[in-house]
C-alpha cells in the first residue's frame, strides 16, 4: 500500500472561524473514501485542501508524496482530478462540452491558443461516451442541464488519468434516474483495479457508490469518526454527525438513513 494523502494536525483558519480543526488522516492507493457531515462542516474546505487549492494555517498536508507548501502545486494539479462546484463555475458557458473536457489537459476553464494532441481530443471523446453525454460534444457548456453538467464535470476530472479524484457532491442536482446513472458509473471507476484513489463528498448515505471502503464524518470543523466504511456508519456517529437521531441500513451495498420513529 501506498500513501496517497495525509493530513497531520491540520487546521484551516479564516479569521476567527475554524474551518477545520486538527484533522489527521491517512488515504492509501486502495481506498475510497466518502466524506459526509452536515451543511458548514467543512467538507469542501478539507477538498480543498487536498486537491492543493487551499493552503492549512496549521499542520501538515502530504499529496501524492509531496507536502504542501514545498511543492509547485501547478505541477501537482494535473495528477489530481477534481469536480466540484468551485471548479465548474469557472467554465465558461460559451465553451463547447468537447472544449470543457480537454482543457483540464493543462489544467485550465476556457480554450485560448493551447494545441491538443489528437490523443487528447479522443480521450476527451471516450470519457464523455462513458458518461453518456457524447452527442452533447458540441453544444455550449451554458446549454446544458443539470445532469448533464455534472457528468460533464466528472468527464472532466478524468481526462489528466489522475492518481487522486476528488469529487464534491457529484449527485447533488440529479434527478433519480440520473443519480442512479452516475452511482453506477462512480461504482464502475471504484472497481477498476487501474482506478484512482477516489475521495468524495455528499450530504447523503444512499449516494455512496458501492466499492467505498472508507468515510470520514465530519462536524463542526471536526472528525466525529474515519477508517472502514461498515464500522463509521453506525447510527450512533451518523447521529452525533447530523444531531438527528437515525436509523441505518444497508442493502446490497448502498446505504439508506433516515430519523428514528419511537
Ligand atoms: N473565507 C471564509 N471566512 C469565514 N468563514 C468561511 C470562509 N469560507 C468558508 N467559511 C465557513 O466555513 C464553514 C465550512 O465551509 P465548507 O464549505 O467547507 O462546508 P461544507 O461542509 O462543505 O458545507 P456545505 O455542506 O454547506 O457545502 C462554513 O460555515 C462556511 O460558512
Amino acid at each position: 500500500m501506498t500513501e496517497v494523502l495525509s493530513f497531520s494536525g491540520v487546521s484551516l483558519r479564516r479569521g476567527d472561524k475554524l474551518l477545520l480543526e486538527s484533522v489527521d488522516l491517512t488515504v492509501f492507493d486502495t481506498d475510497r473514501w466518502v466524506i459526509l457531515g452536515p451543511n458548514g462542516a467543512g467538507k469542501t474546505t478539507l477538498l480543498e485542501i487536498a486537491a492543493g487549492r487551499m493552503h492549512p494555517t496549521a499542520g501538515e498536508v502530504n499529496i501524492l508524496g509531496e507536502r504542501l507548501g514545498s511543492v509547485d502545486v501547478f505541477e501537482l494539479r494535473p495528477r489530481i482530478g477534481l469536480a466540484s462546484a468551485s471548479l465548474a463555475a469557472r467554465i465558461p458557458p460559451h465553451e463547447t462540452v468537447r472544449d470543457a473536457v480537454v482543457t483540464a489537459s493543462y489544467a485550465v476553464t476556457g480554450r485560448w491558443n493551447e494545441n491538443y494532441d489528437d490523443v487528447d481530443e479522443s480521450r476527451a471523446a471516450d470519457l464523455l461516451a462513458a458518461f453518456g453525454v457524447a452527442e452533447l460534444s458540441e453544444r455550449t457548456y451554458g446549454t446544458l442541464s443539470d445532469g448533464e453538467k455534472k457528468r460533464v464535470q466528472i468527464a472532466r476530472s478524468l481526462m489528466t488519468d489522475p492518481e487522486l479524484l476528488l469529487l464534491d457532491e457529484p449527485a447533488a442536482g440529479l434527478d433519480l434516474g440520473g443519480r442512479e446513472e452516475l452511482i453506477a458509473a462512480l461504482a464502475e471507476i471504484m472497481q477498476d483495479k487501474f482506478a484512482p484513489v477516489v475521495f468524495m463528498v455528499t450530504h447523503h448515505v444512499e449516494e455512496i457508490p458501492p466499492g467505498i471502503t472508507h468515510a470520514l464524518l465530519l462536524r463542526d470543523a471536526q472528525i466525529v469518526a474515519a477508517g472502514a466504511v461498515n464500522d463509521v456508519l453506525t447510527a450512533e456517529n451518523l447521529t452525533a454527525t447530523f444531531g438527528v437521531e437515525l436509523t441505518v441500513s444497508q442493502e446490497e451495498g448502498r446505504f439508506t438513513a433516515r430519523a428514528k420513529v419511537n
